[in-house]
């Protein structure tokens, strides 16, 4: 089976076009019944309320809902961090759905607005390691959400030390969160569940995408069609560019 990519609106191409440099097939999905033909999902960053409206419009929630309640992977990144969280703050007036299942509370628009958006680097956590390359990543957040707080099975992945983000005293939710903490979840796993508040898929760095590959069990354990053929890091220097505006 393909690895499905939620393609209602935002980076769905970016993400499929990461897949492709790992040699692996990303397949757009947009009606309930495509769910059925992928064993895996990536909900890309893009903005959640327009994407969650298209979703109901598609009738895609009790789909994607049962897709990670049966304990198929899902990668959500940005917006797609949102959907996959069971609840959110900071959301437009009347609220919007969720597909929900990991156990965490998200700020929609935590670091502020489009135009605080920022890039920074961050360590690369021990399970994404193991994909070889530096020890830190070129995180991407555009106007980024992050995590508040997260339930007990849920394994933070990376954090982001407020001081680093010159938004900190623009930002009332900044202000309020560095009191009590100088950091700010913004990458965590739970079991089938990955999520991260930055955008790899607009970086030329594809360990996100590989490790997300590795949580495909037929890909992991060998008996899967699909064979990523770059498993390990190759530099983005020795790469060709694929594209504007893929990070390099
Ligand atoms: N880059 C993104 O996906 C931004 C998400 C945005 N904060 C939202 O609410 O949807």
């Amino acid at each position: 089976m393909v690895v499905g990519v939620l393609a209602l609106q935002g980076s769905f191409n970016e993400h499929i076009a990461a897949l492709k440099r790992l040699g692996v097939k990303g397949v757009e999905v947009r009606k309930p019944e495509q769910l059925l033909t992928v064993s895996s999902l990536i909900i890309p960053g893009g903005e959640s309320t327009t994407m969650a409206k298209l979703a109901e419009l598609h009738n895609l929630f009790p789909a994607l809902r049962d897709f990670v309640q049966m304990g198929k992977p899902v990668w959500g990144t940005c917006a797609g961090l949102i959907f996959l969280a069971n609840k959110a703050t900071g959301q437009k007036t009347g609220g919007q759905e969720l597909v929900g299942g990991l156990d965490c509370t998200v700020h929609r628009n935590f670091f502020g607005s489009q135009i605080q958006s920022f890039e920074t680097e961050l360590p690369v956590p021990q399970i994404v390691a193991k994909e070889g390359g530096p020890p830190s990543f070129r995180a991407v957040f555009i106007r980024a959400p992050a995590i508040l707080d997260v339930g007990p099975d849920v394994e933070v992945l990376a954090s982001i030390p407020l001081s680093a983000i010159e938004t900190i005293n623009s930002n009332p939710a900044i202000q309020k969160e560095e009191e009590s903490e100088k950091k700010v979840i913004v990458a965590v796993k739970q079991g089938n569940l990955l999520a991260t508040a930055f955008h790899p898929e607009l970086t030329a760095d594809t360990r996100w995408h590989s490790y997300f590959l590795k949580m495909v069990p037929e890909i992991a354990d060998g008996t899967s069609a699909i064979v990523p053929t770059s498993t390990t890091y190759q530099s983005p220097v020795e790469r060709p560019v694929i594209d504007f505006p893929i990070y390099q």
